[in-house]
């Protein structure tokens, strides 16, 4: 299977999309990105990259670093955390508030911005949001095994500024007894996580541990057991998308993460790490030439969690 003949298809098929979505208008710094861009990146098992498009273009990757940060609270409270964010789709939008009221201040799950509120006050535990905005940093660059990933602080004060909806889901949980600290710091180490910019590249090498059973091959160290990376990548599926989940499984069938800067990473558990970013959003926040590529590649790969694999 030539992979590298496979993304540069995909991203010749993408250049020429009509439909590109739209970027976010919602948070100011990301309004306004070219949604021409398009990125792809595959690692594979064995250490090979397949890149084609913008795959060395930083972007901003928003909700899916709540993957990285579900990783670091887990390893600080363990299942402890299940106890104040739950493991359920939520079939409503990323920020939506509704079902905070009659669960009690519960989030669903960590990838919706409550859970991820949530994960984030688990982070910030009794250190500063400066170090705990530093140490979801050096995790994220060792996962990649680059130094030159930065967290864009335009970004994170734009949403300091406008995030009224993730102020509001903060304050809801906080009356509930579900914050720890106050919503200020917390939401200050959020929209840090969200404001890392990375390179499709850069964010497949970060994934590498959820397809190699836990470990970080470049390092050649285990970053969570098998079973927490197995566990992660679940999620990834069930609630990756939000209330786009179900599509997301039913055209790609590969555990994924969005966010609203335009970039997915997808899991081939043993196989494969894949980023895609393009600027253009769907409906429900998810990158809608993203998806396209995706399911373009599981297409021509048989990568798909629900295709039989050869052995
Ligand atoms: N789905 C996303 O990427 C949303 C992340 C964004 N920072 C928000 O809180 O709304």
């Amino acid at each position: 299977m030539d992979l590298s003949a496979i993304v540069a298809d995909i991203a010749a098929e993408m250049a020429e999309a009509p439909d590109r979505g739209t970027p976010a208008d919602y948070i100011p710094a990301l309004s306004d990105i070219d949604p021409q861009r398009f990125g792809i990146a595959i690692v594979e098992a064995d250490g090979q990259c397949h890149l084609a498009g913008d795959a060395e273009e930083s972007f901003s990757i928003q909700s899916i670093s709540k993957v990285f940060a579900l990783t670091l609270a887990l390893g600080a409270v363990g299942d402890q955390l299940w106890r104040r964010v739950g493991r359920e789709p939520s079939g409503t939008a990323f920020n939506s508030i509704v079902q905070l009221e009659t669960e009690h201040g519960i989030p669903r799950n960590p990838f919706i911005n409550a859970g991820a509120i949530v994960v984030a006050d688990v982070i910030l535990g009794n250190h500063e949001p400066r170090e705990a905005i530093g140490e979801l940093l050096r995790f994220v660059r060792a996962l990649a095994g680059e130094d030159d990933i930065v967290i864009d602080a335009a970004v994170a004060q734009a949403e300091m500024e406008t995030g009224h909806r993730n102020q509001a889901l903060a304050h809801y949980m906080r009356a509930f007894g579900n914050l720890h600290h106050p919503v200020e710091r917390v939401l200050g180490v959020y929209f840090h996580f969200c404001a890392l910019a990375m390179s499709c590249r850069q964010l497949a090498l970060a994934g590498r541990y959820l397809m190699a059973r836990g470990v970080n091959p470049g390092a050649g160290r285990s970053v969570v057991s098998p079973q927490r990376a197995r566990r992660i990548n679940a999620l990834m599926m069930s609630c990756g998308h939000y209330d786009g989940s179900g599509e997301f499984a039913f055209r790609v069938g590969l555990p994924g993460k969005s966010g609203v800067g335009g970039g997915i990473l997808a899991i081939v558990p043993g196989r494969a790490s894949i980023a895609v970013w393009s600027p253009g959003l769907n409906a429900r926040g998810n990158s809608q030439l993203g998806t396209l590529a995706l399911e373009r590649l599981v297409q021509r790969t048989g990568w798909s969690v629900f295709d039989p694999q050869a052995g």
